[in-house]
């Protein structure tokens, strides 16, 4: 491999000032061969707005360490992890892939580059739920964009890094973004950002125009420029002038904020460089921010343009520098918060303090037109050995397990075992009935059948809390061109829907129409095309329409069961309450919905069945979803925010040998419980969005009265959006921010401010406003049409799913109609 960093601090030694970089392909052996100990193992994922960078980073990134010869461009549609015949065509990542590659020789790096479309959000909820930490890419001329803020706040309080992406741009501003970020994010809280490295302009000798060309290395104070014809030779120089004097800025200011949180650095600022910011080593500066980017305290900033193959190698060493290793980053949140879990530096993630106990969580589903169903795993504790019989906590099934691979986004490498900390694929014939999305798998690490020696009643019930599935808000009916193939139609549709559970299908009984429904037009969209193209369905698809759901608005009666030989069970169905007194509630993991049982039925019970108790409570739960399902009385909509409550009492025959008898008896009673309540019972449920947009200021008053009135929409808030050109602060001013971080200007917008005032004016007047607020879904569907006659083409807007409001009603009348 590579030596980066040895050639970067070779180089500041020795006064080498000119290097050429060469990469050296060795990735494919280095993961065969060598396994990173688990302080040296990243799991990331690279989040950001749409078309911020994110596969163009991660394109450089693969070959920066060695994965690819040639490094890929998603325009013309040859990247690695982009390798789904839509995401080529269409130039957007539409699954999240995950990959892992070397850096630095030692260190490995498991990626997952995410979409940034809205309708995949469930592919970013996914990824977020097994990394450790976050690369976040911004747009250096938008700054922080709506999708920005929203993987920013689903990834909570994952460490993070972000990636000022596309200074090469015109209109690029470092120090816009930088302040967006802190405005955003920062602002109020105790997190605060370090730049790690801020942006270098050459002037062009030809046309005088400054170009983005390198960076400035804060901490060790090197100029790094990158040879625009060569993507492997980056150029070191001392720095001097203005870069001098920036970069002595940033770093004083990097020191202060790092001294506020780390002691550690206080003690060497004071000892060791006698209180002089210059003779802090930059040991002392890496150790402080990887302490404080692991607790969170502080999001080291870099910039870069990787489509140039700009800053790429730094990020990727600001990545293994600064972000948390499995052994410390946040640990898994289980069902039973009384198990002890702690992190062990040699074994990772250590549960009940037993060694041997390996628990994993199914991530993702695929299915590989040759290997067949695989499903992406991440290993928390213990090992994973290939042969090994796994117990799946969720579903109560045993199996064994087949052949383990290493992903690499279209290809993966056979292994003989999946370590804590690693990100791998279970495959073969054994899964296929045996694992979803979502499932929790327990093992033993070193015996072939170890399960037996675990404890049953504590270690064998545990999972990982399942990942939350946004509902869908769109719908398309889907019918088979001929009788004959409906079964290959429905087959193809439990494919889809097991690789994205974010897709969902409704039957509706009285009309027999299937419905497929998901997250957005292009979400759906992109589902017929893999279904007819990928999975062969000879079928015919009618309109785009709004997913209504329904719900309940009070409890129906109690039905019972009772049979000869004294089983009993008994349920009804409520709307969903803040919290049900002494009992658990299980997310039936659609429509928010849920069963609730008496707490700890099952250590209150001898339970001497020959299925697990577990395998009943998910059949329990697989026939309350069918029946919740099926529909209210409105217009059979599929129920949503409903909670399905079983009596405390009851019980199953000991001889019962599968739960399908389970299955059916509750199936009935959910359906009689929701018969036996009038429609009057019963709401219409509408998807209500949040709608961000942007429009010229002279636009607003028509926009406003459009969206009040034919959209019935709430407006929450009207606010000047900055002008496209900031203008900068006269060079004596203080680059200094609320926060007190100093942020250098910019190069380019200074340029522009004095050589073109007038066009300054124009961008002042031409000031756009940004308005927020919450509209029903079917109001606003085709409104890009309706925007660009209201906005002369210049308006731009988001929509994102807020919740399912009740209608009222006439509204329920005026859908109904149009049905
Ligand atoms: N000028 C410039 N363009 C860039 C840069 N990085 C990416 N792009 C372009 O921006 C567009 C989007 O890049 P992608 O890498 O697909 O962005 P993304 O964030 O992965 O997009 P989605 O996954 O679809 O959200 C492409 O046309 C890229 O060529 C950059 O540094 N400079």
């Amino acid at each position: 491999m590579w030596k980066w960093s040895a050639y970067r601090l070779a180089g500041r030694r020795t006064g080498i000032n000119r290097i050429r970089l060469t990469v050296i392909c060795s990735a494919c052996k280095h993961l065969s061969t060598v396994r990173s100990s688990l302080s040296k193992v990243r799991n990331i994922g690279i989040i950001a707005h749409i078309d911020a960078g994110k596969t163009t980073t991660t394109e450089r990134m693969l070959y920066y360490a060695g994965v690819s010869k040639h490094i890929g461009d998603v325009d013309t549609g040859d990247t690695i992890t982009d390798f789904l015949e839509q995401e080529r065509s269409r130039g957007i990542t539409i699954q999240s892939a995950a990959i892992s590659f070397p850096w630095r020789d030692s260190f490995t790096v498991n990626l997952i580059d995410t979409p940034g479309h809205i309708d995949f959000t469930f592919e970013v909820i996914r990824a977020l739920k097994v990394i450790d930490a976050c690369v976040v890419i911004l747009d250096a001329v938008a700054g922080v964009e709506a999708q920005t803020e929203k993987v920013w706040g689903q990834s909570q309080s994952k460490p993070k890094i972000c990636f000022i992406n596309k200074m090469d741009r015109m209109g690029a501003s470092f120090n816009h973004t930088v302040n967006d970020l802190i405005g955003n994010f920062m602002q109020g809280t105790t997190s605060k950002p370090v730049l790690i490295n801020i942006p270098y302009y050459e002037k062009h000798p030809a046309s005088n125009d400054y170009v983005f060309q390198g960076v400035i290395d804060v901490i060790n104070e090197k100029r790094l420029t990158w040879n625009p014809e060569d993507p492997d030779e980056i150029t070191i120089d001392d720095l001097d002038g203005i870069s001098l004097k920036q970069c002595n800025r940033c770093k004083e200011s990097m020191i202060e904020t790092l001294t506020e949180f780390d002691e550690d650095l206080v003690q060497h600022f004071l000892e060791e460089a006698e209180g002089d910011y210059s003779k802090v080593s930059a040991q002392s500066l890496n150790a402080s921010i990887r302490k404080l980017t692991v607790q969170n305290k502080i999001v080291p900033i870099l910039c870069g343009a990787s489509f140039k193959n700009i800053g790429v190698q730094p990020l990727l060493d600001a990545v293994v520098n600064y972000l948390p290793s499995p052994i410390e980053a946040t640990l898994p949140e289980l069902n039973d918060k009384d198990i002890p879990m702690k992190y062990d530096p040699k074994v990772g993630c250590l549960v009940n303090d037993n060694k041997n106990f390996c628990i994993a969580f199914a991530f993702k589903v695929i299915t590989d037109p040759i290997r067949g169903k695989q499903v992406y795993v991440r290993i928390y504790s213990g090992r994973l050995n290939s042969g090994n019989t796994v117990y799946n906590s969720t579903t109560g099934e045993k199996f064994k397990l087949g052949k383990l691979l290493v992903p690499h986004a279209g290809t993966s490498q056979p292994v003989d075992v999946l370590t804590a900390g690693q990100i791998g694929l279970l495959t073969g014939s054994t899964i296929e009935n045996n694992v979803s999305t979502g499932d929790t798998l327990l093992s033993h690490s070193l015996k072939k059948d170890g399960l037996k020696s675990f404890d049953k009643k504590k270690e064998l019930t545990l999972k990982i809390n399942p990942i939350f599935i946004p509902p869908p808000v769109f719908g398309v009916s889907i019918e088979p061109r001929t009788l004959s193939n409906k079964k290959s139609m429905e087959n193809a549709l439990n494919t889809l829907v097991t690789e994205d559970p974010s897709l969902s299908i409704t039957q509706n009984d009285e009309t027999g129409q299937t419905v497929l429904n998901g997250m957005g037009e292009l979400h759906l969209e992109i589902a017929k095309y893999r279904l007819v193209n990928d999975l062969k369905a000879d079928v015919e698809f009618g309109q785009l329409m709004v997913s209504y759901k329904e719900t309940i608005n009070s409890e129906t009666n109690l039905e019972t069961y009772e049979s000869d030989d004294g089983y009993k069970f008994s349920l009804s169905v409520l709307p969903n309450a803040a919290h049900i007194p002494n009992c658990a509630t299980y997310p039936l993991g659609i429509n928010d919905n849920y069963l609730v049982m008496k707490n700890n039925v099952k250590y209150d019970k001898e339970w001497r069945l020959q299925v697990p108790l577990e395998s009943i409570i998910n059949s329990i739960m697989a026939s309350c979803i069918v029946g919740l399902q099926r529909g209210g009385k409105l217009a059979n909509f599929p129920l949503y925010g409903c909670s399905i409550k079983i009596r405390g009492d009851w019980s199953v025959p000991l001889d019962i040998e599968t739960p399908q008898e389970i299955l059916k008896i509750t199936r009935n009673l959910v359906l009689t419980a929701l018969d036996d309540l009038p429609t009057d019972g019963y709401a219409l449920l509408e998807p209500i969005m949040d709608l961000d947009l942007t429009i010229p200021q002279s636009d607003v008053g028509t926009v406003l009265q459009d969206l009040a009135g034919a959209r019935k929409a709430q407006v929450l808030s009207i606010e000047d959006e900055c002008s496209p050109i900031t203008p900068a602060p006269s060079s004596n001013a203080s680059f200094e921010n609320n926060e007190r971080i100093y942020i250098p200007p910019d190069v380019i917008s200074t340029l522009h401010t004095i050589k073109d005032k007038k066009k300054s004016q124009d961008a002042t007047f031409n000031m756009k406003k940004n308005i927020k607020a919450r509209v029903p879904l079917r109001e606003i569907t085709a409104y890009t049409n309706k925007l660009r006659s209201l906005s002369q083409g210049r308006g731009e807007f988001n929509i994102e799913y807020f919740d399912m409001e009740k209608v009222t009603d006439d509204r329920l009348q005026s859908i109904l109609h149009d049905l």
